[in-house]
């Protein structure tokens, strides 16, 4: 499949493309922005490929919230990492919604995970979109990108809210395919607060516990070994972020973790006075930068 550039933006040192192509997973065309950092169009080819971060944006979003108001472009270039933003959801007009017209569930609302129930599970298969084929299919698009990034690889993983849940999920799934995870605000204990039991229910099914059990980050961490603590999770969440209380739950994570692998493997950071929103989210976007830049062999 071939990827079509819709636009390519100057952005810092670097081009913001945004990108349109078909998918296999979700059966509809799909949005998908990729910040190229500057380090593509200075250095030279290296057998050392530019090494890439996914970021998953929340509930509503498109790619452009993120490639908009997160700031990655700065400590892209800072670093020499690309970004990409995938869309939250499959898209169009064949594609169900939500039956209450909701913005929490369906059209900007995948919740990264393989829906395996009636109508939802035709297009809904953001988990295998996110993790296998648009990873894949940028990195065979070596006409764009001249094989100077690796998408595959070398990669790390990122989120927000629903995203910084997808994001979790994706690693602990994946231990062998990210080198680290971060979260802002995440959703860590989707099968126990309403947003997660909406979209599990809908999505995986009502009775199906053990589906659920497949993507909640407090249940896989139990069940995925840390080899000799070689992974860290770098969280940050607001005190003042609305949802914290009943929709986030960060505690949860790290009661999970205790007792397991996992224990000292978590950096929760609870800071004083911020919300859920992009002001939020890109003042801590340097750290979480930094963090990935290490694992990543870039510092
Ligand atoms: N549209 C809703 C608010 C929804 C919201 O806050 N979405 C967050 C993610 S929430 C968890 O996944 C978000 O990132 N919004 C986009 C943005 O640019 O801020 C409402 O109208 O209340």
């Amino acid at each position: 499949m071939s990827l079509n550039i819709n636009s390519k933006i100057a952005s810092c040192g670097g081009k913001l493309l945004k990108c349109t192509h078909d998918s296999v997973a979700t059966k509809t065309a799909m949005n998908v922005n990729v910040y190229v950092p500057k380090q593509f169009y200075t250095a030279a080819k290296t057998s050392q490929k530019i090494p890439t971060l996914y970021f998953l944006s929340g509930l509503t979003c498109t790619p452009d919230n993120a490639s908009e108001k997160a700031f990655w472009q700065l400590q892209a270039d800072i670093y020499g990492f690309a970004v990409v933003f995938p869309d939250t959801s499959p898209r169009g007009d064949n594609v169900p919604g939500d039956p209450e017209n909701s913005w929490d569930f369906g059209k900007g609302a995948g919740f990264y995970v393989n829906a395996t129930t009636g109508k939802y599970k035709e297009n809904y298969n953001m988990y295998d979109y996110v993790h296998s084929e648009l990873p894949q299919l940028l990195q065979k698009n070596k006409d764009i990108f001249e094989d100077k990034i690796d998408f595959l690889e070398n990669v790390s993983i990122a989120g927000h809210s629903m995203g910084g849940f997808g994001a979790l999920s994706g690693f602990l799934k994946n231990l062998n395919k990210y080198k680290s995870c971060s979260a802002f605000a995440p959703i860590v204990n989707p099968s126990v607060v309403p947003w997660g039991t909406k979209a599990f229910g809908g999505y995986l099914g009502e009775t199906s516990k053990s589906k659920w059990d497949e993507y909640d980050p407090c249940t896989l961490l139990k069940n995925t070994e840390n080899p000799d603590n070689k992974y860290k999770i770098m969280i940050h969440v607001g005190t003042a972020d609305p949802f914290l209380e009943k929709q986030l739950k960060p505690q949860n994570i790290v009661a999970a973790a205790k007792g397991t692998t996992w224990e000292n493997a978590i950096d929760l950071n609870i800071v004083d006075g911020f919300d859920h929103s992009y002001y939020f989210i890109s003042s801590f976007v340097p750290a979480h930068a930094e963090f990935h830049a290490k694992h990543l062999g870039l510092i």
